[in-house]
């Protein structure tokens, strides 16, 4: 069975991702495959309301969950946000997905469409409610935009005049109205979130990664939140449970080159995930 794009599985570049991606292929059923959604599954687009899955990431996973134990999205957006944006509601072939959001506090399950989230922690409303007036001290400008996420709070200079100077400018001020507040700071691609403290990617990675069952996982993400995860995969495979890193590498100089160094495979952003979960699919099928 051929799937949309041929191209052959590419080869990670260290020796545990080779292995990871061995394993993967020998137990499919076993493994557990987790997606970051901005950046990897979803093209990087100036305003946060308007990012969608790539055209070709439904499908693809579609096509590729059958194959394999389980497939997961893990995301810092709000869960309900990653599952509506992303159209992963009632698509056959992903009746068993779930979307991890707000760094893995937040689960929607595509079987039930139901989305289980705790609690907001108090320092959420005074952190939105100070945060006005510390734009305007800071000069923040009219492209740095607020995006309120229930539980969180980001606060975005993609749109601003200068992007990374505005970032850098309020770096110290966020990360003290955090602290006061009891929150922590999550940065990433031309944002600064404050959020809750107590969860990342990296807990929650291993969380499912257990719940599931699975006997090897494989990571894609693209931006700095997604370095706790990388974190997590290194910790399982040295207990002995196989796994590849994957970097969605779309845009340089934004601050999370880093995972690009930590992969055992690079590829081109949202469109070379989607082509690597085809020739999954294709290498699974043949
Ligand atoms: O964990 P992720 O799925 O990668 O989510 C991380 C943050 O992504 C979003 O912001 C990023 O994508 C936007 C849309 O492409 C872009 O405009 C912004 O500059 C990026 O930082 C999202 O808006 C945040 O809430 C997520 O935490």
């Amino acid at each position: 069975m051929g799937t949309p794009g041929s191209a052959s599985l590419p080869t990670p570049s260290t020796p545990s991702g080779r292995e990871g991606l061995a394993a993967l292929l020998e137990r499919p059923q076993q493994a557990a495959l987790v997606f970051d959604f901005d950046g990897t599954l979803s093209p990087i687009v100036p305003d946060p309301d308007q990012a969608r899955a790539h055209p070709g990431a439904v499908p693809a996973l579609a096509r590729l969950a059958p194959l394999v134990g389980s497939i997961a999205v893990l995301t810092g957006r709000p869960a309900g946000v990653a599952a509506r944006n992303g159209g992963f509601a009632n698509v056959p072939g992903l009746e068993r997905m779930v979307v991890l959001g707000q760094y893995g506090v937040e689960r929607w399950d595509a079987a039930s469409g139901e989305i289980q989230a705790p609690p907001v922690p108090a320092g959420v409303a005074a952190v939105q409610a100070e945060l006005p007036a510390l734009l305007d001290r800071e000069g923040a400008g009219p492209g740095t935009f607020v995006e309120d996420k229930g539980r969180a709070i980001a606060v975005h200079t993609r749109r601003a005049d200068d992007p990374r100077g505005t970032f850098e400018r309020l770096r110290a001020p966020l990360y003290a109205l955090a602290e006061r507040h009891g929150l922590i700071v999550e940065p990433g691609r031309l944002v600064l979130e404050l959020r809750p403290p107590g969860m990342d990617k990296g807990v929650a990675l291993e969380q499912y990664v257990r719940e599931s069952g699975a006997g090897a996982v494989l990571y894609a993400g693209d931006d700095l939140g997604d370095l706790a995860a990388y974190a997590a995969v290194g910790e399982l495979r040295a207990g002995g449970l196989p796994g590849v890193l994957v970097c969605s590498a779309a845009f340089s100089g934004e601050g999370a080159e880093e995972l690009a160094e930590q992969a055992d495979l690079v590829v081109d952003g949202p469109q070379g995930v989607v082509a690597l979960i085809d020739s999954l699919t294709n290498t699974l099928t043949r």
